[in-house]
C-alpha cells in the first residue's frame, strides 16, 4: 500500500508567503524610516521665539509654533528643535498688560501640554525692557554657547544649571541653531509704525536670524513686505505662512470679554482660565488692583515697576520660580489668605478692613488694615482713586 504524502494544506503555505512578506516590507520600512530620520537629522537645525504680551497666551500663540513648524517639516528644508515664548517686561507699558509674573505662570500653564515649546523668562528679569533684537540675540549667543561647550552625547536633562527654555537635545550635534523670531502679520506691519523699531534692528532680524510670519486677518504681510525695500532685500529669509485654519482669538479680546462678565470657556486653556480667575486678573474687579494692594507672593514684580528699587532686598529669579512652581500645580497658597490685601466691592468684608464708599454706582476701594504701620502708609498713598462705573 502506497502511504498517501499530505503536504501541507494550499493555504498555510501561502500565508507563510504572506508573513515572509511581511516581513521583508517591514524591514524595508524600517530601513526606509531609519534612512528618513538620518536624513532629517542632517537637515539645518532652527527654533523659534515669539516675543509678545501674551497678557493672557491664547491658543493662537502656541498654533502659531505648530502651523510654523508643520510649514518646514513638511517643506522638508529645516528641522525645528524647539519653540520659545519670551513675554515682553512690565515697563512695556500696554494697555492691559497683566504682571510679568502672572504672564510668565500663564504661559508656563499654558505650555504644560507641550513638549517642546517653552517659556523663557529672561527678558521680564530685566532692568528695563528689551528691544526685540537684543532678546533674540542674547538667546541666540546663549544656545550658540551651549552647543559649543559640550560634545555629542552631552546629557542636556541632567544638567540643571541650563534655562529653561533650552530646547533639549542640542548636543546631538555640533550644528549651528538658528533661532527664529516667529510673529504674527501684524507685528510685522508694526515695523512700520513710525518710531517703534529702528531700522538697524529690523535688518538684523531679518538678515541674521530670520522671520516666520504667520498671516493674521486684517495684515497683508506679503504686500508689506513687498512695499518695504529692508523686507524685500532680505525676504529669502522671511517664512511667510499662511495660516489655513484662521482663529481671531486675540489676548485683547479675551480682556473685553472678561471686562464684561462674558464667558471665555473653549477660547482659553482651561488651566489659563483658571489661573485668571484665581488671581482675579482682568475682569472688572482686578481693575481696582494696584501695586498697593497686590498679594504678596506678587510682590517681586513691584519691585520691577519701580525700577527695582527694591530689587536687591529679595532674590527676584528665586521668588519667581518659587512663584511659577505654584503655578504648576493649583495651590492654596496663591488664593487669598489672611495677609491678603486685595478685595472689593460685593465681597464679604476681610476682618481689619476698611471700606471707603462714596455712592451708588461708585466702585469701592478697599484697604486691608496692616499690622505694619509702614506697609500701611505705603498702601495708602498708592489708594486707588474712586473709579466711575
Ligand atoms: N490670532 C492670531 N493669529 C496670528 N498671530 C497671532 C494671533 N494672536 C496673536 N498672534 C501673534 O502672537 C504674537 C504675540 O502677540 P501678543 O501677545 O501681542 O498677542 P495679541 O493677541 O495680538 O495681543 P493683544 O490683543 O493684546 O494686542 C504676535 O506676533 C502676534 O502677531
Ligand atoms: N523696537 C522693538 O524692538 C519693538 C517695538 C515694538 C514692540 N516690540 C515687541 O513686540 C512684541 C509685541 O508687541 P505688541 O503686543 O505691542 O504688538 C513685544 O514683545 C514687544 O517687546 C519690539
Amino acid at each position: 500500500m502506497i502511504a498517501k504524502i499530505s503536504w501541507p494544506n494550499h493555504n498555510i503555505t501561502s500565508a507563510a508567503c504572506r508573513w515572509i512578506g511581511i516581513y521583508k516590507d517591514r524591514k524595508k520600512s524600517r530601513k526606509m524610516s531609519a534612512f528618513i530620520e538620518e536624513t532629517k537629522s542632517l537637515l539645518p537645525r532652527i527654533a523659534f521665539i515669539a516675543c509678545g504680551c501674551f497678557s493672557p497666551p491664547t491658543p493662537m500663540h502656541l498654533r502659531m509654533f505648530e502651523i510654523a513648524r508643520d510649514h518646514f517639516e513638511m517643506q522638508g528644508t529645516h528641522r525645528v528643535v524647539g519653540g520659545i515664548i519670551s513675554p515682553t517686561h512690565d515697563s512695556y507699558g500696554k494697555k492691559g498688560l497683566a504682571s510679568s509674573l502672572d504672564r510668565c505662570a500663564m504661559v508656563k500653564l499654558a505650555t504644560q501640554s507641550s513638549n517642546w515649546i517653552r517659556l523663557s523668562d529672561w527678558e521680564v528679569h530685566q532692568n528695563q525692557w528689551m528691544r526685540t533684537q537684543a532678546v533674540l540675540q542674547h538667546h541666540q549667543n546663549y544656545i550658540n554657547n551651549h552647543i559649543n561647550s559640550g560634545g555629542p552625547g552631552g546629557d542636556d536633562e541632567q544638567d540643571t544649571h541650563l534655562a529653561g527654555w533650552l530646547p533639549r537635545g542640542l548636543h546631538e550635534s555640533r550644528d549651528p541653531v538658528r533661532l527664529k523670531l516667529l510673529c504674527g502679520g501684524d507685528l510685522l506691519e508694526s515695523f512700520a509704525v513710525p518710531g517703534l523699531w529702528a531700522e538697524a534692528d529690523i535688518e538684523d532680524i531679518v538678515a541674521n536670524h530670520g522671520l516666520v510670519v504667520i498671516t493674521r486677518a486684517g495684515s497683508n504681510p506679503g504686500k508689506f513686505i513687498f512695499d518695504s525695500d529692508i523686507l524685500t532685500k532680505y525676504q529669502n529669509n522671511i517664512t511667510l505662512i499662511t495660516n489655513w485654519v484662521p482663529n481671531e482669538v486675540s489676548s485683547s479680546l479675551i480682556r473685553r470679554l472678561l471686562g464684561r462678565g462674558q464667558s471665555v470657556k473653549y477660547l482659553l486653556d482651561d488651566l489659563v482660565l483658571e489661573y485668571i480667575k484665581r488671581q482675579r486678573l482682568f475682569n472688572f474687579k482686578s481693575k481696582y488692583i494696584t501695586d498697593a494692594v497686590r498679594p504678596n507672593h506678587l510682590l517681586f514684580n513691584h519691585a520691577y515697576t519701580d525700577n527695582n528699587q527694591n530689587a536687591s532686598s529679595y532674590s527676584v529669579s528665586d521668588q519667581l520660580e518659587q512663584d511659577m512652581d505654584e503655578s504648576d500645580t493649583p495651590s492654596p497658597q496663591l488664593q487669598h489668605t489672611a495677609t491678603s490685601r486685595v478685595f472689593c466691592c460685593g465681597e464679604a468684608t476681610l476682618r481689619g478692613s476698611k471700606m471707603q464708599r462714596s455712592g451708588p454706582g461708585q466702585a469701592v476701594q478697599v484697604i486691608t488694615m496692616q499690622a505694619d504701620e509702614k506697609e500701611e502708609s505705603q498702601a495708602k498713598k498708592k489708594k486707588i482713586s474712586q473709579v466711575q462705573l
